[in-house]
């Protein structure tokens, strides 16, 4: 597939996609959101993959939705179309994929980095949901993920004033899992992403959906659920060359079975 908006690259088992929109600070517009998705499921399919990252400039991960193509928009349209319900797609990738921001990170840019399993923010990155002084509101999970991911009060400042948080902050309240300086971004999320690939795929894969489901049940449940796919594992290859390796103090060599 030739890609328009993004650049899409395969790093040995990692998948990186890079926003490409350098003009409009990495505006997320309607083909930047098919591309992503097209992409993140291309790695998904591909045997060779095992995480991806995605990431944009030093500038700018995202400034947001594409402002001038959302100006003209219609209610009806909007409702009509369920705007944004695309992304939903991108959050049901099953392989992990992390978020690199650097610069701004801000409405759709924002939400778009908390749609991916971590955040690894560089040290001039800023975090915001604006969409306020548009005279609008997040509209694709910010009032939603930043809430659960740093309490009511942060998440009703960011989204009631629009301010930004800088990266010291977003590590503070766990917004971001860790902060690097700018220049060692990419190799510190790709080597993330290399750790993660190197790994058995069907653990990473569900332990990835066993985190998320914390965000969706109870914590009986989620207990069960956790306890059930560490059972299954035992089924697996895997889990046998992995605690054979340690017993022997080698490298494990999993086959993803
Ligand atoms: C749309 C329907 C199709 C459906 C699919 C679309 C999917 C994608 C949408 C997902 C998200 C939707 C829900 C979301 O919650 C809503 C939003 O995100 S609303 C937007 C929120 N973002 C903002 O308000 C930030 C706007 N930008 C700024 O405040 C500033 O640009 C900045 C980031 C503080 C940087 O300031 P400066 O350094 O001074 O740089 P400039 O302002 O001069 O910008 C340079 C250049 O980039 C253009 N630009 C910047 N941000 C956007 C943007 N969000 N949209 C479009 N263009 C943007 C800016 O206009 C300049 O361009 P130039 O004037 O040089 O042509």
């Amino acid at each position: 597939m030739a890609y328009e908006t993004i650049i899409v690259e395969a790093r040995g088992k990692v998948g990186l996609i890079t926003l490409n929109r350098p003009k409009a600070l990495n505006a997320l517009n309607s083909e930047v959101l098919a591309e992503v998705v097209a992409a993140v499921n291309g790695f998904c399919a591909n045997a060779d993959i095992g995480a991806m990252v995605i990431t944009g400039s030093e500038k700018a991960f995202a400034a947001g939705a594409d402002i001038k193509e959302m100006q003209a928009i219609s209610f009806a349209d909007a409702y009509a179309q369920d705007f944004f319900v695309g992304w939903e797609e991108f959050t049901r990738a099953r392989k992990p994929v992390i978020a690199a921001v650097a610069g701004y990170a801000l409405g759709g840019g924002c939400e778009l980095a908390m749609m991916c399993d971590f955040i690894i923010a560089a040290d001039n990155a800023k975090f915001g949901q604006p969409e306020i002084t548009l005279g609008v509101m997040p509209g694709m999970g910010g009032s939603q993920r930043l809430t659960r991911f740093v309490g009511k009060s942060k998440a009703m400042d960011m989204c009631l004033t629009g301010r930004m948080m800088d990266a010291a902050e977003a590590e503070r309240c766990g917004l971001v899992s860790r902060v690097v300086p700018a220049g060692e971004l990419i190799d510190e999320a790709l080597k993330a992403a290399a750790k993660i690939a190197d790994f058995s795929l069907p653990s990473v894969m569900m332990a990835k959906e066993a985190v998320n489901r914390a965000y969706e049940t109870t914590l009986a449940e989620g207990l069960r659920f956790e306890r059930r796919l560490f059972h299954s594992l035992f089924a697996l290859d895997d889990q046998k060359e992995g605690m054979a390796a340690f017993a022997e103090k080698r490298k494990p060599n999993f086959a993803n079975r």
